[in-house]
């Protein structure tokens, strides 16, 4: 028998990680302590607690709660970055949430400045590239998503370059959200949306008649539908596929029935993301472990979704070209 690939010194990038999902256990804790809170409703010793997407969302929104200030948001982007820095990741973008940051009572200006300096301390310490996209939250409705896309297009700082909108993809109908994507490309912003995770094929078509993103978040689900995994082929848009998260909330039973590469074969673009790693038992780096071990796939192919990564990243061409000449 072969000896597994080893994937840690591939370079990577993911483009689909929510900064308030990617807090460790630990990191909450701490945060708890800090704040005299009490977490055991959603962490019991090292690991998130939930068994659904809606239990899931309240642990999320329980751990969000306690990044209350600009150094707290600092510390979050830092400790992010530079653990996957670690794991030979070149670039991140991270989706931002004002909404979140507002229930916390954080002014947004706070809320950017901290996340910046985070990127920046981590940049410095590591080289590592990141950029934000402000998400709007699907459940809070259309009106919300509205203000998330106007307060993006207002360009409120250098390093958001992004809107997209995360959530219950159940609540409403994506065209209820077209205006609100409508004024984020109009100002020039990259789109993204999630589709095609907690619902099926006809939610990731919605999203492509109604919103014509470049890329959508997950994605996945366009594979029951032959004729709409063409249309992705022919039109380019790039999947940020999320495997370990898509296991950890039971889209699919296990890694054998991911169809990331099945998308890879029908002529995709894809690429790997961790979404919410420390509740998925996940990372950036797992996931391109996950990939190779399932999958068969080598430094080339890895690096290949890297290239489809940086290639559709929310970035001047500048930055482009440098991170594109990592990859050599
Ligand atoms: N996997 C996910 N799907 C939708 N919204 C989210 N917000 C955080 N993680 C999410
Ligand atoms: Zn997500």
């Amino acid at each position: 028998m072969t000896a597994p690939f080893n994937t840690a010194p591939v370079p990577k990038a993911e483009l689909h990680c929510h900064i308030e999902g990617a807090a460790s256990p630990a990191l909450v804790k701490a945060q708890a302590g800090k704040y005299n809170t009490d977490v055991s409703g959603f962490i019991s010793g090292d690991s998130y607690v939930w068994s659904d997407f809606t239990e899931f969302l309240t642990a999320y929104d329980g751990a969000a709660s306690l990044f209350r200030s600009e150094e707290d948001y600092a510390l979050l982007a830092r400790t992010y970055l530079e653990g996957i820095a670690a794991q030979n990741a070149i670039y991140a973008e991270i989706f931002v949430s004002p909404d979140h940051a507002a229930a916390a009572g954080l002014s947004h200006t706070a809320y950017f400045d901290g996340l910046a300096e985070g990127i920046r301390q981590a940049s410095e310490s590591s080289g590592i590239e990141c950029r934000m996209i402000i998400v709007g939250v699907r459940h809070l409705g259309a009106e919300k998503v509205e203000a998330a896309a106007k307060l993006a297009a207002s360009r409120p700082h250098p390093l958001i370059t992004g809107f997209g909108m995360a959530g219950e993809e159940r609540f409403g109908e994506v065209a209820e959200f077209a205006r609100a994507f409508d004024i984020a490309r109009d100002a020039g912003l990259g789109i993204t949306i999630h589709a095609g995770e907690l619902a099926g094929a006809e939610s990731v078509r919605d999203a492509l008649d109604h919103i014509r993103p470049s890329r959508i978040g997950h994605g996945v689900r366009a594979i029951e539908d032959g004729a709409l995994v063409q249309r992705i082929a022919d039109e380019g848009v790039v999947l940020e596929v999320c495997p370990g998260s898509n296991l950890a909330l039971n889209v699919y039973p296990e890694i054998s029935s991911h169809p990331f590469d099945r998308l890879r074969r029908a002529g995709v673009k894809v690429t790997l993301s961790s979404d919410d790693p420390p509740h998925f038992a996940s990372s950036v780096g797992r996931e391109y472990q996950m990939a190779a071990d399932a999958w068969g796939y080598g430094a080339p192919d890895l690096t290949d979704f890297t290239r489809t990564a940086i290639e559709a990243a929310f970035v001047d061409p500048q930055t482009r070209a440098k991170l594109l000449g990592q990859l050599d």
